[in-house]
């Protein structure tokens, strides 16, 4: 019946804060377990890893930033990441972004809701995590769970309509278009686009993925230019592989641009009736919005060089989801293939082991989690300690309050500390297992606030569902006999939640 079924629905924690001065006992956990809510100190602070300093070349130019990478990982299998390329604005837009979604009506974030008719839960989307025994204790959390990577993966409906700069609206999938008559490569084209409610005839386009030599040259309407009807400006950024090219005009004004390696990026304001043209030189083309920026186009006009061309009107097309965090998974993605190439070279594999691990079929999901603040939480966890089922995991936490706690060697829970703009990077169990243990997994937890509430955003970074998960054959000797089973990513997660419903990990069921 489906009040006996009562403990399997849990409320939104959101509306439960907003509602109770005493946590449900759902949530309080036993009085031996119970946290502290300021974590110790940690004696040696976790090093902050300048991540522009890291190479994948054989003769490091950094010897000492390799040191700190290696410290950090050894002492607490995370670090903090800076020189990540991420500028401080965009850092405080994703979170912004997420806070956003978190402050829409219920009835919106609803929509996206994880269960299925209501009752059964499914891994992605908005709501709590699977109850699965009426005596697991409860998070004092509420997230949104999404896949960001590969394309092929995503669940478009599940992205969210709202707030504006977290979606786009249209995808147009140009496959072979014959952009090259006179050459005789494929060009596999896409242009996303994105309506703004306002006006809403106005049609935008912000990125392109194309094949080298193709052209996307966006042609502002004779309309106003420029997003959030912020007056003869626009601000557009799109980053172009290697080679590409974005070329701007402002009503005949370049405004200006900016490079960054491996492509440029470029950034440029456009006023009135600008045109944009951006040359995609064998890489994937993004971009996003500032505030008072944007690039609006009535028609995009698509040509090879030099012509035939082709023009691409804007009328329909699919929901494909966010600006925002789509470009935070594009730059994720650039630093975690620097760090996975670090780190395997740290415990001797061969650089491309941990990135080829990953390759095109593995999975990235996106966690957005949202603490409300608590009435009584020193009996409550924000998330209870788990160590995560990934290869590697990077997240913005917030930096205006903390909570996140990691477990040392010593048993002691010592507080992550926040440094604004850096981004967590952790070791998942599957890296602990392929590396044998050399890098370890680390057990963290999240403890909430009384007053405030506390935001994250967190990248999953997974295998392939069928691989094979085992320690690699070089890093298994006498000295250091296998420590873990073979198993795989599918089967590892299968039972995760109830492994972590009962307090366990998951790692513990597959060690020697
Ligand atoms: O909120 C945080 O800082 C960390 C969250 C976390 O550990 C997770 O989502 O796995
Ligand atoms: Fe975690």
């Amino acid at each position: 019946m489906a009040s006996e079924q009562q403990w399997k629905i849990p409320p939104i924690v959101q509306e439960l804060a907003a509602d109770v001065q005493t946590p449900p006992s759902q949530y309080v956990v036993g009085e031996q377990d119970r946290p502290d809510l300021v974590g110790a100190v940690m004696s040696e602070p976790i090093p902050l890893v300048d991540l522009s300093r890291l190479s994948v070349a054989s003769d490091d130019p950094y010897p000492d930033e390799v040191t700190k990478l290696r410290s950090a990982l050894q002492s607490w299998g995370l670090f903090l990441a800076v020189g990540h390329g991420m500028e401080p604005s965009f850092l405080a837009e994703t979170m912004n972004v997420t806070k956003g979604f978190f402050k829409l009506p219920m009835e919106e974030k609803q929509k996206y809701s994880n269960r299925v008719n209501g009752r059964e839960f499914k891994l992605e989307g908005y709501g709590n995590d699977i109850v699965v025994s009426e005596n697991q204790t409860l998070d004092w959390c509420d997230r949104f769970y999404i896949i960001v990577e590969p394309e092929s993966q995503k669940v478009h409906s599940l992205w969210p309509m709202q707030p504006p700069t977290f979606r786009y609206i249209c995808a147009f999938n140009l496959d072979h278009v014959d952009l090259h008559r006179n050459s005789s490569r494929t060009n596999k084209v896409s242009i996303e686009a994105w309506q703004e409610p306002w006006p809403p005839a106005t049609r935008w386009a912000s990125g392109l993925a194309a094949e080298a030599g193709c052209v996307l040259a966006g042609r502002g309407g004779g309309g106003e230019v420029g997003s959030r009807r912020r007056r003869g400006g626009g601000l557009t950024t799109a980053a172009l592989g290697g080679g590409g090219e974005l070329r701007a005009r402002g009503g005949g004004e370049e405004v200006g641009s900016r490079r960054r390696s491996g492509g440029r990026l470029t950034t440029t304001a456009l006023g009135g009736g600008g045109e944009l043209w951006a040359h995609g030189g064998g890489g994937e083309a993004g971009s996003r919005r500032r505030p008072g920026g944007g690039l609006t186009t009535t028609a995009l006009v698509l040509s090879a060089s030099p012509l035939p061309r082709h023009v691409v009107s804007l009328t329909d097309g699919e929901e494909v989801g966010s600006n925002t965090l789509r470009e935070f998974t594009a730059r994720c993605r650039e630093i975690v293939t620097l760090i996975l190439a670090n780190m395997a070279k740290l415990v001797g594999l061969h650089e491309r082991y941990f990135v080829d691990m990953l390759d095109k079929e593995g999975v990235t999901y996106a966690r957005l989690n949202y603490y409300p603040h608590c009435p009584k939480p020193d009996r409550v966890f924000g998330m209870k300690a788990h160590s995560d089922a990934t290869v590697i995991t990077v997240v913005l936490v917030d930096d205006t309050v903390s909570g996140l706690q990691v477990q040392g060697g010593d048993g002691v829970w010592y507080d992550v500390p926040i440094v604004p703009n850096a981004l967590l990077v952790n070791v998942g169990d599957v890296m602990e297992i392929m590396s044998n243990g050399l890098l370890k997994s680390p057990v963290h937890r999240v403890v909430t606030n009384l007053e405030r509430e506390r935001l994250s955003v967190v990248m999953f970074y997974s295998m392939e569902p069928e691989k094979e998960i085992e320690p690699a054959p070089e890093l298994v000797d006498e000295e250091r006999p296998r420590r873990y089973r073979k198993t795989n990513t599918k089967d590892y997660i299968a039972d995760l939640f109830e492994t972590l419903a009962r307090g366990a990990r998951a790692i513990d069921r597959v060690k020697i």
